[in-house]
């Protein structure tokens, strides 16, 4: 990466406005996957061990510019003061007279949580008035919240006008992992698309199939290019717009020497339901009142030998519908052999493909999974972050 980090600042006495992604599944009050908060632990402690006072920001959920007090970020504050062992102040606002009293507070090392960011409307306006409020409780800021990256908001983006920027670890890693994929590829390079729609992910197949060795293309989208191909698909996703698309796809993955893989085999059902009659069938028999919703045993074997002779794979989006247990068994499939590939370095894309690694216990088998769903998509789409863009130049 060739944007400046904390390692390249002092900082030392200095109060840093750190922007963290602690936008963690919640139920019930309670926080049901901390993965995002330990990622941004090494830059936190970071940060407190080299005596910052450290602001912590981040957004949490959707409240579109109001107070929704089921997402302050109170549970979340309690949560990182556990993991780090130490005392962690919260206050509930994230800017204003009161916040920079309690800031005025802090000691060398010491670590505070702002309120959640898009409580305020300028946040995703990116208003410059809220990103000076937000600058003038510092005297750096630092982006470690890969997973917002790609938004262009005022504690991802506009506070960079007024502070010196600079990354933090997570992100340092995160677009690390991505751009040596991207740029510089160990080969056989193995991209595997999957998810619900081919909309969705036109940007990621276009600029891989520019890169990658090998695309294996699965779940919901994967019909779409069935139907492409002339076979009946009976009620499985159909993007009927995409079908030309789907075509130009396969066609230019000849014209540039990639191998494509698609199911040869699916598991199919009478209805969306766990509780569903259920069969395999080749590719080519898909019932006419039934619908695809799962790879077959025939393709998870495919998949897994290209997997096995890859050196990269990055993953986006699961092979069937995993969240139910009759459709899962080919996402899991397809994340043991990641798991026992040995000499493949595993990259899976934040969102759905992260859970379902989560979902099997796959999750200390991977090389690396990524903590952004929409970022590491539009990442992979070729598109510049704006959160990264702003930091300062090495
Ligand atoms: N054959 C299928 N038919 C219908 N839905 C499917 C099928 N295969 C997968 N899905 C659904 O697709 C959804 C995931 O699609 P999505 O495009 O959101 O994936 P993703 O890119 O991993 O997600 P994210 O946007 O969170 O990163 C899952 O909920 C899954 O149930
Ligand atoms: O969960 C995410 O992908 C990030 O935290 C970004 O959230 P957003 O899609 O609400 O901007």
């Amino acid at each position: 990466m060739n944007k400046k980090t904390i390692k390249d600042v002092d900082v030392k006495g200095k109060t840093v406005f750190c922007r963290v992604d602690f936008n963690v599944p919640m139920q019930d009050g309670k926080i049901t996957d901390d993965t995002r908060i330990r990622a941004a632990l090494p830059t936190i402690q970071y940060l407190a061990d080299q005596g910052a006072k450290v602001l912590l920001a981040s957004h949490l959920g959707r409240p579109k510019g109001q107070v929704v007090e089921e997402l302050r970020l109170t549970p979340v504050a309690k949560r990182l003061e556990e993991l780090l062992g130490k005392k962690v102040v919260k206050v509930d606002e994230a800017y204003g007279a009161a916040v920079k009293a309690e800031v005025d507070k802090l000691n060398n090392g010491d670590i505070l949580v702002l309120e959640n960011v898009r409580f305020y409307p300028g946040e995703e306006k990116n208003d410059p008035e809220l990103a000076k409020a937000f600058a003038e409780l510092a005297d750096l800021y630092v982006n470690d919240a890969f997973g917002a990256a790609h938004r262009a908001h005022a504690s991802t983006a506009g506070i960079a006008e007024y502070l010196p920027s600079v990354a933090g670890f997570l992100m340092e890693k995160e677009i690390n992992v991505l751009s040596k994929a991207l740029d510089n590829p160990d080969r056989p390079f193995t991209a595997i698309i999957g998810g619900a729609k081919v909309k969705d992910k036109i940007g990621v197949i276009e600029n891989l199939l520019e890169r990658v060795d090998n695309l294996i293309i699965g779940g919901g989208l994967a019909y779409t290019f069935v139907k492409a191909l002339g076979h009946e698909i009976g009620k499985s996703l159909l993007e009927e717009d995409k079908i030309e698309l789907a075509k130009s796809f396969m066609e230019r993955a000849k014209e540039k020497g990639v191998r494509f893989y698609m199911p040869v085999d699916v598991v199919v059902a009478d209805d969306f339901s766990n509780d569903a009659n259920t069969k395999v069938v080749d590719i080519d028999s898909i019932p006419a009142d039934w619908e695809a919703l799962d790879i077959g045993p025939k393709t998870a074997e495919i998949y897994a030998d290209v997997i096995q002779q890859s050196k990269l794979v990055v993953w986006n989006g699961p092979m069937g519908v995993f969240e139910m247990d009759a459709f899962a068994k080919g996402t899991k499939a397809v994340a043991e052999s990641l798991a026992k590939a040995e000499h493949t370095y595993t990259v899976i894309g934040g969102g759905d493909s992260a859970a379902a690694v989560e979902k099997f216990g796959l999750v200390d088998k991977m090389n690396h999974i990524s903590t952004g769903g929409g970022a590491s998509l539009e990442f992979m789409e070729g598109k510049k972050l704006p959160g990264v863009q702003i930091l300062e130049d090495k």
